[in-house]
Formats: structure tokens, C-alpha cells, sequence
């Protein structure tokens, strides 16, 4: 018998190329995700037609053996050490071993020498498309033997499903990260990174349905920033774009989550107060203001002063009309503001 230091070092020989082989692992983003009836119906599959009660897709890690998929007993993950399929990753395509007891890198582990006896192991290496084994397809049985020709190559079969499940699931969640970015993309304003006109109205159409139907109140603000035509005449548009991506970013950190902050156009920005009524909305929008002018913007190393006129309208359920006519309240307050003195909030009547 072998010393245990020395079985640990044939079992867990990781080769200089692991690295490169649990970098390909970690792109499938499989590790950790839960059970799936796609990677279990396979699972059951290699069992029944290898004739023996245990089956798993087992991927190998850094440390562990993480299950994906068990048939006949369940197992969630294993240290490296201790996992047979951590063999299956060294080189050979197929990895058999008839009596588990008789290999000296197999019969001093857990299973084998406590329940459930494990005897005979027999795996096909999961290959990714880039050649590197990321896991294994393994049946095992607690009596010692071997798998026929036609068994062997069935499982080397069923392990190409499991590769082509494995890639196919990589490729949908890549697929959606894609949709998401893009729907980011369609619905962001990017000098502002808050919703665009189009996203903004349309998530206003929403608010209003929901006011109508669950009988609450619905505000707007909307923003001007003042005389903000000197600040690109006097300092350039590029400051002028600064001082407009300052503001969108101060709102996003102002707003509550369920609140929805756009750019209506230009240097006209706008926020969505579900379930705000008047007075609510108008001490946001004096916050707001006292915000807005307390913020410091540099036109190279001078210090910048920017204010905003606000103006607030508001639905009450009982008259909840249309996003147009909400906005258009804003939109008067607003004028209201302007007129008054600018740097000030106007409600609307
Ligand atoms: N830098 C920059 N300027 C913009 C952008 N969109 C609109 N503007 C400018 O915002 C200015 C708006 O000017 P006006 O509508 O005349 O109003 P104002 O100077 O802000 O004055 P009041 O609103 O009356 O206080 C114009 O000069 C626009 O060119 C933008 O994306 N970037």
C-alpha cells in the first residue's frame, strides 16, 4: 500500500495546466446552480443503461467536486481528494477502475471504505469546446466489474449530451446578460444615466394604470435647470454635458427605488412619484432644489454654481387622468417657478 501522502499526490497531481482547465469550468457559470431535470434525466439515463444504481455529473474544481446531478443517491459536492472523478480530469477520455479497493488512489477514500462500499467506478471526461476536461459522467456500483463495449460507448454518448446541455445553458444565460444590456441600453440616457424620454413616458403610462387601479395618488416633478444656456456659452458644452451628468447622478442617489427619474429632453429632467401625493412631492422637490444648488461643479479649476426651478403636479385617485395632463400640471408649475424668481418650487394649485 502506498503512503497516504503519496495517494493524495496521484490523486490531486494538478497539473500545470489547471488553471487553464478551471478557467474553462468557470466560463460555463455551472458551479453552485440548482438542481435541473434536464442534467438528472440524462444522470438516470447513464445509470439505467449502464445497468447500475448510481450515476452523476460531477464537475471538478479548484478544491471540490461539486454534483450537478445524482441518480440513486444524493450528493452535493466532495473535497478533490475524496472524489474518484477527480481522476477523470487527468487525461484519460475514459477512466475505469473494476475494484476500487485494488487502486491504490481509490481504496483508501470515504466511499470505498465506508458506506455505500463503492467497488467499481467507470467515467467519461466532460470535454469543453475549448479540449479541457471540466467534470465527468460516472456510474459506480458497490459489487466490482466492468462495462461492456456497447455500455462504454453509450456513455461516452450520453457524456457529449451533457456537454452539449452544459453548453447550451452557458449560452442562454450569455443570451440574457446580452437582452438585459441592451434593454439597458434602449431605456438609459446615457449622459444622464436615467431614463430616456421614451423609457420615462412609458413607465408613466404604467404609474397612471396602477393610480387608477389601486386608488393612490401619482406625482411628477419636473426640472429646469436655470440660465443653463450661459453655462454653455460661458463655459463650453462639455461643462454644460458635466454639470448634466452630475444632476443625473445625484437623482439617482436622491430618488427611492420605486421612484422613476428621467431626462424629458435637453436640460429638462423629470421624476416619477408613484404613490406621492401633493405634499409629499413637494417636500421632495424642495430637497431637491436645496440639493441641486448646494452642489459644487468645476469648469476646469473655477467653481460652478448651477440652480433648478421644480414644479410639482399631482393626481389624486379620484381624478387620475392621463400622463399628458399630469405632466402638463408639472410643466405650468414649473413655468410658475420660473416666473417667480427661478431656484424655487411651484405646486401645482
Ligand atoms: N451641454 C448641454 N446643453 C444642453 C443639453 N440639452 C440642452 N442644452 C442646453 O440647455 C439650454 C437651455 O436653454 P434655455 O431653454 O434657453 O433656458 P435656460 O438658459 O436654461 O434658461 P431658463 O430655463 O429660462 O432658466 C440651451 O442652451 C441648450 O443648448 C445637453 O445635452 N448638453
Amino acid at each position: 500500500m502506498l503512503a497516504e501522502e503519496q495517494v493524495h499526490a496521484l490523486i490531486t497531481p494538478h497539473s500545470p495546466a489547471d488553471h487553464l482547465r478551471l478557467a474553462a469550468l468557470h466560463r460555463y457559470h455551472i458551479l453552485d446552480t440548482p438542481a435541473c431535470e434536464d442534467f438528472t434525466f440524462l444522470t438516470e439515463l447513464a445509470a439505467t443503461i449502464c445497468g447500475l444504481p448510481y450515476a452523476f455529473v460531477s464537475l471538478v474544481d479548484a478544491d471540490r467536486v461539486w454534483v450537478k446531478s445524482c441518480a440513486g443517491m444524493h450528493l452535493a459536492e466532495l473535497p478533490r481528494a475524496d472524489s474518484y472523478c477527480a481522476l477523470a480530469v487527468l487525461g484519460e477520455a475514459v477512466t475505469e477502475i473494476p475494484d476500487l479497493t485494488q487502486d491504490p488512489r481509490t481504496a483508501g477514500m470515504p466511499l470505498t471504505v465506508g458506506a455505500p462500499f463503492m467497488r467499481r467506478y467507470s467515467s467519461v471526461a466532460l470535454t469543453s469546446s475549448d479540449g479541457f476536461a471540466i467534470g465527468a459522467l460516472c456510474v459506480m456500483d458497490t459489487r466490482p466489474g466492468r462495462l461492456s463495449d456497447e455500455q462504454r460507448a453509450t456513455l461516452v454518448k450520453l457524456a457529449r449530451q451533457v456537454m452539449a446541455l452544459i453548453e447550451l445553458r452557458a449560452n442562454e444565460k450569455t443570451l440574457e446578460a446580452t437582452v438585459r444590456e441592451l434593454e439597458l441600453l434602449a431605456t438609459t440616457d446615457d449622459l444622464t444615466g436615467l431614463h430616456n424620454r421614451r423609457s420615462l413616458l412609458h413607465r408613466l403610462k404604467f404609474e397612471v394604470a396602477r393610480a387608477r387601479r389601486f386608488r393612490v395618488p401619482l406625482s411628477a416633478v419636473m426640472i429646469d435647470l436655470d440660465h443653463f444656456k450661459r453655462v454653455n456659452d460661458e463655459h463650453g458644452h462639455a461643462v454644460g454635458d458635466q454639470v448634466l451628468h452630475t444632476l443625473g447622478k445625484l437623482l439617482r442617489e436622491t430618488v427611492r427605488v420605486i421612484d422613476i427619474p428621467g431626462r424629458y429632453g435637453g436640460e429638462e429632467l423629470c421624476v416619477i412619484l408613484p404613490n406621492t401625493p401633493l405634499d409629499g412631492a413637494c417636500k421632495f422637490a424642495e430637497s431637491l432644489r436645496a440639493r441641486i444648488a448646494a452642489q459644487i461643479h468645476y469648469a476646469g479649476a473655477r467653481p460652478l454654481h448651477v440652480t433648478a426651478s421644480l414644479g410639482v403636479g399631482t393626481f389624486d385617485h379620484m381624478d387620475v387622468d392621463d400622463s399628458e395632463s399630469l405632466l402638463r400640471q408639472a410643466d405650468a408649475a414649473l413655468y410658475r417657478a420660473k416666473h417667480e424668481g427661478r431656484n424655487r418650487v411651484a405646486c401645482a394649485n
